[in-house]
């Protein structure tokens, strides 16, 4: 990627401003009580927190999450032998219309090429999901990860990783629902089939990096996801309260976590899902991974029975996860014309 092809231009009030001003950042968390009985104050007091940044931010930071650092360098030293490789060795593990595992470069966010290279590796191996977006079709398909045949320790580090990931996706997500006054294990039972991913990022160097962006502004479309992003940063969040994007400066060894759209749903808008993007810069490379935690794909995503009522009704109508992702998965392989599928389709 040396010039700047128009396709990755974003419109000018997309385009994101460098001069970085200070600014509150988002909560960090810390996760040791979780290490002591779930009685005690600094169990209630932890809860409390997830709960306050969920609903404030839709965003936070973990450090004392139990994740091995030794797990984190190895993927991260994985993907950095990967996206060294020539372009022809990545493109055969590249993803096409049949499989959409691999390695890219070729997505667009809102109809705006991201300045950036990924490689996508579900946790499920297979994976299953709908053959097609069309609701009528009820054929599955298996999705299976493809691995580069020169890189081994790719495999068992992302195998590792995704192991670690789930691990810490469920200390999150039960956190979660005793912050919405459910049983500590309510959302478990979504992710036994999951269908769930990691995925690497690469962002190379730009020659224009106040003309694009290495990803888009977007919101992500599963339950949760979690981010580790290396010393550069680069990770913007749309602040709620005005709206402005704050840079999340990286912290050593912490995770950012942040709510998708699926527990912006079943909350019934209690946690709203955050608008976020990642710049890109001129001079230094950038490597992100996040793990997106994503439930089956039989999965009817609605508000939870437990906290709808007469004064607060549903929100949403139920949506059938893995439509949805294979309807949303199709504008990513070329630029379509028409508008993603949202959450807000489903409005009631
Ligand atoms: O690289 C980052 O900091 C953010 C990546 C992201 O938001 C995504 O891949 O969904
Ligand atoms: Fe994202």
């Amino acid at each position: 990627m040396g010039e700047v092809d128009p396709a990755f231009i974003q419109s000018l009030e997309h385009q994101p401003k460098l001069d970085i001003t200070e600014a509150e950042g988002i909560p960090l968390i810390d996760l040791s009580p979780l290490n002591s009985s779930d009685t005690g104050p600094e169990f209630s007091n932890l809860v409390a927190e997830i709960g306050n940044a969920c609903k404030n931010w839709g965003f936070f930071q973990v450090i004392n999450h139990g994740v091995p650092l030794k797990c984190r360098e190895k993927i991260e030293l994985a993907a950095r032998k990967f996206f060294a490789l020539s372009k022809e060795e990545k493109k055969k593990v590249g993803r096409d219309e049949v499989n959409p595992l691999g390695y890219y470069d070729t997505e667009h966010t809102k109809n705006v090429r991201d300045w950036k290279e990924v490689f996508d590796v579900t946790v499920m191996n297979p994976t299953i999901i709908p053959a097609s977006h069309d609701p009528e079709d009820k054929e599955l398909k298996e999705l299976i990860n493809q691995w580069p045949e020169n890189l081994p320790e790719l495999r068992e580090a992302c195998e590792e990783y995704a192991a670690e990931m789930e691990k810490l996706a469920y200390k999150i997500l039960e956190l979660i629902a005793l912050s919405l006054g459910l049983p500590k294990t309510r959302l478990n039972g979504f992710f036994k089939d999951n269908t769930s991913y990691i995925r690497l990022n690469h962002y190379p160097p730009c020659p224009s990096p106040h003309l694009v962006l290495g990803v888009g502004r977007h919101k992500d479309a599963g339950a949760l996801s979690i981010l580790a992003q290396d010393e550069v940063g680069g990770l913007e969040v749309k602040r709620k309260t005005d709206g402005e994007w704050i840079l999340v400066k990286p912290t050593p060894n912490a995770y950012i976590v942040n709510v998708g759209d699926i527990i912006q749903v079943w909350s019934n808008d209690k946690y709203e899902s955050v608008e976020h993007r990642a710049m890109v810069n001129s001079e230094k490379e950038r490597f992100s991974i996040p793990f997106f935690v994503h439930p089956a794909h039989y999965t009817w995503v609605g508000p939870l029975e437990e906290l709808i009522n007469e004064q607060n009704p549903a929100k949403y109508k139920a949506y059938n996860l893995g439509k949805f992702i294979t309807t949303r998965k199709r504008s990513n392989y070329k630029k379509l014309d028409v508008e993603n599928i949202q959450i807000c389709h489903f409005r009631i």
